[in-house]
């Protein structure tokens, strides 16, 4: 009798003309990518074993050896959990299209739809984004280790001296021995408060400049004078020596230099997601952070020469590069070498400098939006520090106002809104999903902050929120996952306590030393300029009217 023609669709096509060799493989039911290629490679063998059997033999061979590869390919990624959500995306350019270029908003629309823990192609590169509190609770605390290098960004390489300095540097001993001595000698509590008198003189300057200005009828650019305050605390911290007396040309070039290398670094470069065709520089990313790369390196360089050259003059009292000049070497045999030390300079410049004065000049602008919040603080400060001096930092715990407008300006506007990136190489398994290796993590700080689940009307700036009620004890410092402007977990940044005192310093200065007057006509723009910091797009130039006595000034 003849046997009826295998009619079963789950069958393996080449199972109903040799079955014998076939028994090892399972029929599938939808043969997609690696399995398409086994059911080529069964039907090929077959075909061959009526032609030759040698021929069949050696197709055979090929056969296992690539289901010994699937088994073992299937394996190393580890898990049979499904991916996290998210877009699928384009060939090549993967999800970038969709994400768009305000990042962190794009990111923040499609966790509407996908879920606090996302996952999407960036070009070629995989990447996950955490939006909420509990995912970056996930991955900065129950995966902090695991997630604590940094991908290999060609933007940042070109500025980085090529990842020798410690924002950009992977996990690893170099990266410990930077962080370490950065928060003995420069950052951390007792160095933080050596340094106080540096911070004082430059602060009382930048609001001496104001007065004038103010005396002259001239208006005063606000991130102008913080920047170039900030960087001569940094400068005199660092290498002894005031960056910037001028203002006008001198600052307003630094300035310019400061914030294309932060806009540049911050930017999505398609180069950095579609690594194949990154030498093409299609959007002219490279050459620009390679040209502004090279006056920086000049400018450090110079710096370094007369440091050298003054080294005598400070006996005695040493500062940060003579510091780590005489603390090279590690445990472990870890050296600091001359481009760590380049390296590390332009952290502290960058990291140090544009961070701060974003969070200062955003709470300025929504005080001069709601007016009813600056006279508030201004009698708070007031009812301290009276009106015949200036704040000093020695107020400041005094003022729980003023932290609260803070806080309320690090929620709502937090300076780095994507934190910086974090990468892992391995594969792991996060709130039930698998994260494959040389995954890069994306914390969407701007997202967290805005959480409606967490915030009451979340889009008002309210420093109210902070000072009673149930959101009134969230804590911006990294334990909280609710506000995290300063990250959290190991890669947490290293500057945070500084940070938390260049803000609430400078804006209790400002307040109270001045009164606030936009240009006649002139309205108050909100919008942002999305880069690795967030400034505002159009930066606040206002005329200022002293309030304090005129000895407060001199
Ligand atoms: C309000 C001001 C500041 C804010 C909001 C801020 C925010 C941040 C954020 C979000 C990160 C990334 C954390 C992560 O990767 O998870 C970071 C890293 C860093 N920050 Fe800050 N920062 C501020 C001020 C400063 C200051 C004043 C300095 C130093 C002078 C500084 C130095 C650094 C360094 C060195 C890192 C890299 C840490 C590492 O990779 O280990 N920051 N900052």
């Amino acid at each position: 009798r003849e046997r009826p023609p295998n009619i079963n669709p789950n069958r393996h096509p080449a199972a109903s003309l040799k079955p014998d060799i076939f028994k090892c493989l399972k029929p599938t039911q939808k043969p997609e990518g690696k399995q398409s290629i086994h059911h080529l490679l069964c039907f090929i063998s077959t075909r061959t074993m009526q032609l030759d059997p040698f021929l069949a033999a050696t197709v055979a061979a090929c056969l296992l050896l690539h289901l010994l590869l699937l088994r073992l390919s299937r394996k190393s990624s580890s898990s049979r959990l499904p991916l996290p959500p998210g877009p699928r995306g384009v060939p090549i350019l993967g999800a970038l299209l969709v994400v768009g270029p305000d990042a962190h908003r794009g990111l923040a629309r499609l966790a509407h739809h996908y879920g606090p823990i996302m996952y999407l192609k960036m070009g070629t590169s995989g990447c996950v984004v955490a939006s909420n509190a509990a995912a970056a609770r996930a991955f900065l605390k129950t995966h902090d280790a695991q997630f604590a290098n940094r991908p290999d960004v060609v933007s940042a390489r070109d500025i980085t001296y090529n990842r020798q300095n410690m924002v950009f540097a992977d996990n690893g001993p170099k990266w410990k021995l930077l962080r370490k001595l950065c928060s003995l000698h420069l950052l951390g509590g007792k160095a933080l408060a050596d340094w106080a008198p540096v911070r004082r003189a430059e602060f009382t300057h930048m609001v001496r400049s104001m007065h004038r200005a103010a005396a002259e009828g001239r208006p005063v650019v606000l991130p102008e004078v913080m920047v170039c305050a900030l960087a001569n605390i940094v400068g005199q911290t660092v290498v002894s020596k005031r960056v910037f007396d001028a203002q006008g040309d001198e600052s307003n070039q630094y300035k310019d230099m400061i914030v294309e290398l932060l806009t540049g670094g911050g930017l999505f470069n398609i180069g950095d997601f579609v690594p194949a065709i990154a030498w093409l520089d299609l959007q002219g990313i490279q050459a620009k952070m390679r040209k502004v790369h090279r006056r920086f390196d000049a400018m450090v360089t110079k710096l370094l020469e007369e440091h050298e050259a003054t080294k005598d003059e400070r006996k005695g009292r040493p500062d940060f590069v003579d510091t780590i000049m005489a603390n090279r070497q590690g445990e472990g045999g870890e050296t600091i070498t001359d481009t760590n030390v380049k390296a590390i300079i332009f952290d502290l410049f960058t990291a140090g400098t544009d961070t701060s004065a974003v969070i200062v000049e955003w709470a300025v602008a929504e005080m001069l939006k709601n007016p009813v919040i600056l006279r508030r603080l201004q009698e708070e400060i007031d009812s301290v520090v009276g009106r015949g001096r200036l704040v000093q930092e020695s107020d400041l715990p005094k003022l729980p106002y003023l932290h609260a407008v803070c806080k309320e300006a690090l929620r709502l506007h937090p300076s780095t809104p994507l934190s910086l990136p974090h990468f892992s190489f391995d594969d792991c398994e996060v709130d039930g999903y698998h994260v494959p290796g040389n995954t890069r993590l994306l914390i969407n700080i701007w997202a967290i902050g805005r959480d409606p689940k967490v915030w009451d009307a979340p889009e008002v700036f309210d420093p109210e929120r902070f000072v009673g009620g149930r959101t009134a004890k969230i804590d911006p410092q990294g334990n909280d996952f609710e506000l995290i402007p300063f990250g959290a977990g190991r890669r947490i940044c290293a500057g945070k306590l500084m940070g938390m005192v260049f803000v609430q310093y400078m804006l209790g200065l400002l307040v109270h030393s001045f009164d606030w007057k936009l240009p006649e006509g002139e309205e108050l723009n909100m919008d942002e300029r999305f880069g690795l910091v967030l400034p505002k797009a159009v930066p606040i130039k206002a005329f200022v009217t002293p309030r304090l006595a005129p000895q407060a000034y001199i």
